[in-house]
């Protein structure tokens, strides 16, 4: 995490001293009467933004000076220099303005905010300094420009306020202008912090301490922004009845502050247009993934190295932004509507009976521009002649999408064809008023097409006469004259000129008036040409400005249907998610998913994700009762993840309105998935991994209800294999009977599959391995994929290893080995301290024989856990050492174990721990 209060970016500073290069400079305070004009404009702006880091526009640069300097320096890796003056050496450094997106950046990922101090009066008509502000604060969660916005996914500002039952989270995307706003207790706060991970979180003073799991600029935010009545005010601006539209306290503040501050970071201009409406959410009107769950299920991000595929990846046949950015918004947030989800479906499901439709459509989807982030640029006045052309452009796809939907018969689609607003007068006015193809500049000219303005075509008018006369001047005066060598010509210092070669100098006319002499020849002027040339140049200066008038004319009176456009933004970004769906349907042979059944149902179903990197994928079923607990077992590598996650990942799918990869699948509406996957998959800085594993089991005991999925991957392996498997079955349990969420647990304790047989609702499953054995060769090991009814007999660890190229001697010893604790078992009592998983299936079996809670055919639970409790469980384990007693040593060393924090032990320390206790253990022998 980033502080942006400077405890983080405190490792930055160029020579770790306390001197930050935000805020005012110490030397610039220190001869603060005796400054520089500039210099004291810049102190000024220092002390104005003392959070953040101020870049100064001198000319072509943006400058800094002090210790900003320095850090700028070493940040963007340009020259530090000095500015000298009476008053002392300030160390300085610039980065130049025409490429300051890559610095700016830069400065941004080392956890600065940037303050952006243009010019903002012409320079050549200041009397005097030229006076500067403040423009924008370039934050991470505020960047607006597109060359700093990384990729078409949202990037949120959020503020929380509030803690206890009452705490809330507004978000902003300030780059399109969507504004939301949901409360909770401070436990769903946080959740939903992570799952939305804004890339900087505003904390209001009474919110609790916000320490999220992801990298984030966090600012303590000032708390009079988020004082209610200020709040209140703020939305104002926004709303015509901020208490009306946002009636919850907690929530209004948090949107008053988040708002304010997004006002500050766009240089206090007032309000963001292009926010026109706030809406209110309930995070259980979807459904709940958090953030473990989108990581462990790699939604969007992947969690191999080398970054493999995700799901989004895979259903990303998105044409435009706008359909990526609401392709990832249905994912992170499923719905929960049943009613809408088979809407989607049914839309879906006729974009893939009409191939042609759906081409046609994504031609022209993919011919439009991000309009959301178009239409925030032109209200926020930074939309150049360029963007209205693309806004334009993307216009035009309107009535083209609308005739390709002209006979669709499903509500959605027609629904959104109907809504579809054609907005010819914005384009008409577009068209009519820019060129087609105009330059980036907007104050230079050539940006507003003839017959627009009168005034302007006058302007024009007079300049190319003017041109027009200069071009026939060279030769009426070789007519004139008789000099057949004279040029007429232009350059920037000396403006228009007659050339005459120095031979020809006696044929010169009276009139004319020298301006410049050249080695071969001298320059002149006429009369008549000052006065055409002056005619000219003011004509084209005035009609460059008078181009730069009307142009944001045209672009405020665009500004003024930025809520059309942004419904046309919104049904474009609908359609081109559906037709998407329709195209990965129709190109991966996914089916419609029946909704609103009682259990998961699926037949030969399919991870969308693996499927596509395998040459053969196997398919398979799933049939899982609501509330009913599946244990699934089987040797590594045989696809228990890839089963276990499949199944969520068909469920988003469907609810996020896609078609899924299946035969056929009837699926229930589920609330929330959780996941808890093994703990060496998922190492995490600062925790233990084990702490880490229960905190999520935590989680999912509280919080899953009838309505869950919940995936348990090796839940417990972060431990000792005795405290791991207890966990383990005391989780099954509890899920069973306590929580009822229909639960898929995978793992290596064979002993689990015993609960598979004996809880009513729970039920074996195993993935099937072929071995074959040949006469003086070493077993063969084949991994089906195939999910079967059961529990799996073996581990196969051993030849996993061999076949993951372990060395034949290491393979061989470990065969001994097991040969051997097979032989001893029933009469050992290590299996407690045995390490590995691929050993401990075997051992953990044996263990369980050997305390006669399997073999004997005992009910377990009824045995070892009387209140059915974790607690009841660990504490019911006793050691055996075969003679069915247990020595006063072991009792000692239970009691130790039982007492020990394992959250609070370091691996080092767990090993010295173990290794003693084994001494001892063998002593008391
Ligand atoms: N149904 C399938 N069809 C084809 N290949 C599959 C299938 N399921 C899994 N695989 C392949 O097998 C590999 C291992 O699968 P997976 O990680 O699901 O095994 P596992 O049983 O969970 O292993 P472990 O217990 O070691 O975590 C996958 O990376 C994939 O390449």
């Amino acid at each position: 995490m980033n502080h942006a209060d400077g405890t983080e970016t405190d490792e930055c500073a160029s020579d770790g001293d306390a001197l930050r290069p935000e805020g005012p400079p110490e030397q610039m305070l220190a001869a603060r009467e005796e400054l520089t004009p500039m210099l004291s404009q810049y102190l000024e702006l220092c002390e104005a933004h003392p959070d953040a880091l101020v870049v100064f526009q001198v000319g072509d640069f943006y400058e800094a000076f002090c210790e900003a300097a320095e850090e700028m320096a070493r940040v963007c890796e340009v020259t530090l220099t000095k500015r000298e003056d009476s008053t002392g050496t300030y160390p300085m450094a610039g980065i130049p303005i025409d490429n300051a997106a890559s610095y700016l950046e830069a400065l941004l990922e080392s956890g600065y905010r940037v303050a952006v101090a243009d010019q903002v009066e012409d320079a050549s008509e200041a009397s005097g300094l030229v006076d500067r502000a403040v423009t924008q604060v370039i934050t991470p969660g505020t960047v607006v420009d597109d060359e700093l916005l990384t990729d078409a996914t949202a990037t949120y500002l959020g503020a929380v306020a509030g803690s206890g039952e009452e705490a809330a989270l507004a978000t902003v995307d300030v780059s399109t202008g969507e504004c939301q706003v949901t409360s909770g207790s401070d436990h769903q706060i946080r959740e939903e912090v992570d799952r939305l991970a804004p890339a900087e979180l505003l904390v209001a003073p009474d919110a609790p301490d916000f320490d999220p799991e992801y990298e984030v600029m966090v600012t303590d935010a000032d708390g009079s922004d988020f004082a209610l009545d200020a709040a209140r005010e703020t939305l104002s601006r926004y709303v015509s009845a901020p208490d009306a539209v946002v009636p919850n306290g907690v929530e209004l503040r948090a949107v008053g502050g988040l708002l304010a501050y997004a006002e500050y970071t766009q240089g206090d201009d007032g309000p963001l247009s292009y926010v026109s409406r706030v809406r209110r959410y309930d995070p259980d009107r979807s459904l709940r993934l958090d953030a473990t769950a989108i990581r462990s299920l790699e939604l969007f991000d992947s969690r191999s190295p080398s970054g493999g595929h995700t799901l989004v990846d895979v259903v990303d046949e998105t044409a435009c932004a706008l359909g990526r950015r609401r392709l990832t918004a249905w994912l992170r947030r499923p719905s929960v509507d049943e009613g809408e989800i088979r809407r989607r479906h049914d839309a879906v499901g006729e974009l893939l009976d009409r191939p042609l439709a759906r081409e046609t459509l994504r031609d022209h989807l993919s011919t439009v521009y991000d309009l959301e982030r178009l239409v925030s640029r032109v209200s926020r006045e930074r939309a150049n002649a360029r963007d209205l052309r693309a806004l334009k452009t993307t216009l035009d796809a309107v009535p083209e999408v609308k005739a390709a939907l002209s006979d669709v018969e499903t509500e959605t689609l027609c629904d959104l064809r109907d809504s579809l607003d054609e907005l010819a007068d914005v384009r008409e006015l577009v068209d009519d008023a820019i060129r087609p193809d105009p330059p980036q500049e907007i104050t230079e000219g050539d940006v507003i097409r003839e017959g627009f303005d009168a005034e302007l075509d006058d302007v024009r008018a007079t300049e190319r006469e003017g041109r027009e006369w200069v071009a026939e001047l060279e030769e009426r005066e070789r007519d004139r004259t008789g000099i057949d060598s004279l040029d007429v010509g232009y350059n920037q210092v000396h403006g228009y000129y007659i050339e005459v070669t120095n031979p020809n100098l006696d044929r010169v006319p009276d009139d004319y008036t020298r301006r410049q002499t050249l080695k071969n020849s001298e320059r002149f002027y006429t009369p008549e040409l000052k006065r055409r040339e002056d005619e000219i140049l003011s004509a084209a200066e005035r009609a460059d400005a008078l181009e730069y008038e009307v142009f944001t004319r045209v672009r405020a009176s665009v500004a003024e249907e930025v809520e059309r456009l942004q419904s046309v933004a919104e049904s474009l970004a609908t359609l081109d998610v559906l037709t998407a769906f329709a195209a990965v349907a129709a190109g991966h042979d996914y089916v419609r998913p029946e909704m609103g059944a009682d259990a998961v149902r699926i037949e030969a179903g399919r991870h969308p994700v693996v499927e596509r990197t395998q040459d053969e994928f196997v398919p398979n079923p799933a049939d899982f009762s609501a509330g009913h607990v599946a244990v699934v077992t089987g040797p590594n590598m045989s696809g228990k993840s890839t089963y276990m996650r499949q199944v969520a990942l068909v469920c988003i799918l469907a609810q996020a309105g896609s078609f899924v990869p299946a035969r056929e699948a009837h699926l229930p509406i589920l609330d929330r998935i959780f996941t808890r996957v093994g703990a060496s998959d998922d190492i995490a800085g600062g925790q233990s991994t084990f702490m880490r594993e229960m905190a999520e089991l935590t989680d999912i005991l509280h919080d899953a209800t009838e309505d869950s999925l919940v995936l348990l991957d090796e839940v417990g392996r972060g431990t000792s294999t005795t405290d791991g498997l207890a966990i383990a079955r005391a989780t099954t349990e509890f899920v069973h009977d306590e929580v009822g969420a229909t639960t898929l647990f995978a793992t290596h304790y064979h002993d689990l599959t015993a609960l598979g047989e004996s809880l009513p609702n729970a039920f074996n499953l195993h993935f099937t391995v072929e071995k074959t054995e040949r006469e003086g060769e070493e077993p063969e090991v084949t991994f089906l994929h195939r999910v079967a009814d059961g529990a799996s007999s073996s581990s196969y660890g051993v030849e996993v290893a061999q076949l993951a190229g372990v060395p034949d001697a290491v393979v061989d010893r470990a065969r001994e080995f097991i040969g051997e604790s097979e032989s001893d078992s029933g009469t050992t009592s290590d299996a407690a301290t045995t390490p590995t998983d691929g050993e401990s299936d075997t051992h953990a079996e044996n263990q369980l024989r050997t305390n006669g809670r399997t073999d004997d055919g005992a009910e377990p639970r009824d045995d070892d856990s009387p209140d059915g409790t974790l607690a009841a469980y660990v504490d019911g384990i006793e050691p055996d050492d075969g003679r069915g007693e247990t020595t006063a040593t072991e009792r000692e060393i239970l009691d130790e174990i039982r007492s020990l924090d394992v959250a609070g032990t370091t691996p080092l320390e767990a090993l010295n721990t173990l290794d003693r206790l084994r001494q001892r253990l063998d002593d008391g022998d």
